[in-house]
């Protein structure tokens, strides 16, 4: 008899558990750390010049801590001897070296800050190059494993760059400060140093013991925090749906839920944080008694000076900070590495994705018949369909020495290691991960780019999955041809996949069996079921996708294509087209499906794809625009519900459900 499944909620306990002692790996911890920070260390050009220089400042600094030292010890010396003349020579000492210092001590802070800057901007950049590249943004979304990655962007990169400079500097000026008044102490007495070691051994095991599980608080405060504002952005984005619903008491209720589970998180930090307070603050003032107590007794005998007391009790409390760097800064180093954790798994869904690709890649070199028994041959398969923003045969925007650049190479192999290790190993992390970004065993379906680009569109025992981790089929064995300049028409019950046929058209969903050979996206248009209006000036939406910069469309284009879905009056009615307004907030949803009209109409393509894109438009309106597509001759593949589409189209294909059969079929007149 099997034993009986465990309940969702316990297997989604026992997971969080599994992956929040995970967290507190330290081995686990630094391989991460190193992975995301040697890229910028290894290919940036500067970045090491720029190390260097901080680290010569900073040994400058250190050194000029033990010429302090010294003139303070004579300074207490010439105090204990009521030596007049020697006390105003350390005064006047000291005021020189604190003027030639001084710019020093300024310097090293300055430096070590624009460093972190200058490396928070090229890691910002790089992650930029990644989202955006191959549709990361939108397979995040879809797979929805990765929580909140525009705060891994926008603040975890940027806690992880300085912080981790200002440790690897704290790291390296303690342990030259270590060596320097090490030997201070030692010359002083041997005894004081051996008593130092003991107590910063004792300081850092227990500091650890006691805070670990700040670790893992900590990487929950940053997710707690990130789902609260993210709600307060939804609200933001629909505050006029929610206005119409009168929604404010639901949306009340959640917001405030994720606050107060965030402010709950909070409170368990603040209560570990209490409990390591206890010992971290009696474990410091015991430092300003013990060295003292163990000295003490030589200066009563008279064996040494005031100064030299003074001065061990400086070098006693240097070296212990310097040992004691874990237990000082314990809250800081757990929030840190929950920031390290967060920003690593951005990373593995990036390189898993990129690994990916490329797996498949060298699977379609080695066998080029692999995805397609029945495929036209001599295509070239560069397409692999997971959405590369150029897909013209044989470009890559990733291309070798791109990635190189940026390090990725050395990501996707550290992937690669994890996946073996997942697979050869019970490594819990590894798996997940897998687990989470589709692992091995996936099917996927094959696209191909048609030769020449040409806009015919074959579509071959297509069965699409959905992309979530259940993979649901919502069609199997789908087949039709679209010639040239052919119109086709998706129909069906809302939810059999019309949508998502044209999301596995373009490429966003990949995952199923089958093939699709279609032109490249750059000579195809998709209309989105709900428009989309970018950030930016009017011009910018009407020459949209296309940045302004290399849009090669004049005024007249733009008022010829705004007179086409009759909006002719908006540029007067704005202020112009270089106003810049929250378009999707200022226009009316008809008004946006024509705008999305009008940016068809300037980009040209061969191909369009239209999901719906008439749904809030009047009869008359629709007439116009699809009239318009048809003289220019441009091929279009339409969903839709509304009876009056069918005139606008030659073929209607009725979408069936899993097993059930579709029909294709010529429109003729009284069609519907
Ligand atoms: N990201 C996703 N993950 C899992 N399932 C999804 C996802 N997006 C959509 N679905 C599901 O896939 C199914 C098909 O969705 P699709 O949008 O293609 O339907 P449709 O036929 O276009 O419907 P409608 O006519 O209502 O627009 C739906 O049941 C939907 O819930």
């Amino acid at each position: 008899m099997h034993p009986a499944a465990p309940s969702p909620d316990l297997e989604t306990d026992l997971r969080e558990q599994a992956l929040a002692k995970q967290r507190q790996d330290p081995r686990r911890l630094w391989a991460l750390f190193w992975s995301i920070a040697r890229p910028y260390w290894r290919y940036a050009p500067g970045a090491r010049a720029s190390i260097a220089w901080v680290v010569f400042l900073g040994l400058v600094r250190s050194g000029l801590s033990v010429i302090f030292s010294y003139i303070s010890r004579d300074f207490w010396t010439a105090l204990q001897k009521k030596d007049v003349a020697m006390f105003w020579r350390q005064i006047t000492m000291f005021s020189v070296v604190l003027l030639c210092a001084l710019p020093i001590l300024v310097w090293y802070g300055y430096a070590k800050d624009r460093l972190a800057l200058t490396w928070r901007k090229w890691h910002t950049e790089k992650i930029l190059g990644d989202y955006f590249a191959k549709r990361t943004y939108y397979e995040i979304d879809q797979r929805g494993t990765v929580d909140n990655p525009d705060q891994r962007i926008a603040e975890d990169v940027k806690a992880f760059t300085s912080t981790s400079l200002m440790f690897f500097m704290s790291v390296l000026m303690s342990c030259i400060d270590l060596v320097n008044f090490s030997i201070i102490l030692f010359r002083i007495y041997p005894k004081l140093f051996i008593v130092l070691g003991f107590y910063s051994t004792f300081g850092t095991v227990v500091a650890t013991l006691i805070g670990r599980r700040m670790i893992n608080l900590n990487f929950l405060q940053l997710r707690k925090e990130a789902d609260f504002r993210y709600s307060l952005i939804r609200i933001r984005e629909n505050a006029e749906s929610i206005a119409f619903y009168s929604g404010e008491g639901r949306e009340k209720v959640e917001t405030e839920r994720r606050f107060d589970s965030a402010v709950l998180n909070q409170l368990d930090l603040i209560v570990w944080t209490r409990n390591l307070a206890f010992f971290t603050t009696s474990y410091a003032y015991l430092i300003q008694i013990l060295p003292l107590s163990i000295i003490a007794p030589l200066y009563f005998t008279g064996a040494i000076e005031l100064g030299v007391v003074s001065q061990s009790q400086q070098a006693f409390h240097h070296v212990l900070e310097d040992l004691s760097l874990i237990v000082n800064e314990f809250d800081r180093l757990s929030q840190f590495s929950a920031g390290i954790d967060r920003l690593g798994e951005l990373e593995e869904f990036i390189y898993a994705r990129f690994a990916e690709g490329e797996d498949r890649r060298s699977k379609n070199a080695k066998d080029p018949d692999s995805f397609d028994k029945g495929g036209v041959p001599g295509l070239d398969d560069s397409d692999d369909g997971s959405g590369g923003m150029d897909d013209s045969p044989g470009v890559d925007v990733h291309d070798a020495g791109f990635a190189k650049m940026y390090g990725r190479a050395d990501g996707i192999a550290r992937y690669r290691k994890l996946r073996e290790k997942a697979t050869s190993a019970d490594d819990e992390f590894a798996h997940d991960l897998l687990l989470a970004e589709g692992g091995a065993g996936d099917v996927h379906i094959s696209t191909k780019i048609t030769p020449n680009g040409e806009s015919k569109v074959v579509v071959k025992n297509l069965t699409l999955m959905t992309p979530d981790k259940h993979h649901r089929v919502l069609f199997e064995d789908l087949s039709f041809t679209l010639e040239p300049g052919q119109r086709l028409l998706i129909v069906g019950p809302s939810g059999t996949g019309k949508s998502s046929a044209l999301r596995a058209l373009a490429g966003l969903w990949n995952r199923g069996r089958g093939s699709v050979m279609r032109p490249p996206l750059s000579s195809m248009f998709f209309l989105p079921q709900r428009p989309y209006c970018t950030l930016g000036s009017l011009r910018e939406q009407l020459v949209y996708p296309t940045p302004l910069h290399e849009s090669s469309a004049t005024e007249e284009e733009l008022i010829a294509a705004l007179e086409l879905v009759n909006l002719e009056k908006l540029p007067g009615r704005m202020g112009g087209f270089d106003e810049f307004r929250d378009w999707s907030t200022v226009l009316s949803l008809g008004e946006q499906q024509r705008l999305a009209f009008a940016r068809l109409t300037i980009g040209r393509p061969q191909l369009a794809i239209l999901d719906e894109c008439s749904s809030a438009l009047d009869v008359a309106s629709e007439e116009r625009l699809y009239s318009h597509l048809r003289e220019s001759g441009i091929g279009y593949i339409s969903v839709g519900h509304r009876p009056s589409l069918f005139q606008y189209h030659d073929i209607v294909l009725r979408l069936g459900a899993p097993g059930a059969a579709h029909d294709i079929e010529p429109i003729g007149p009284g069609s519907s």
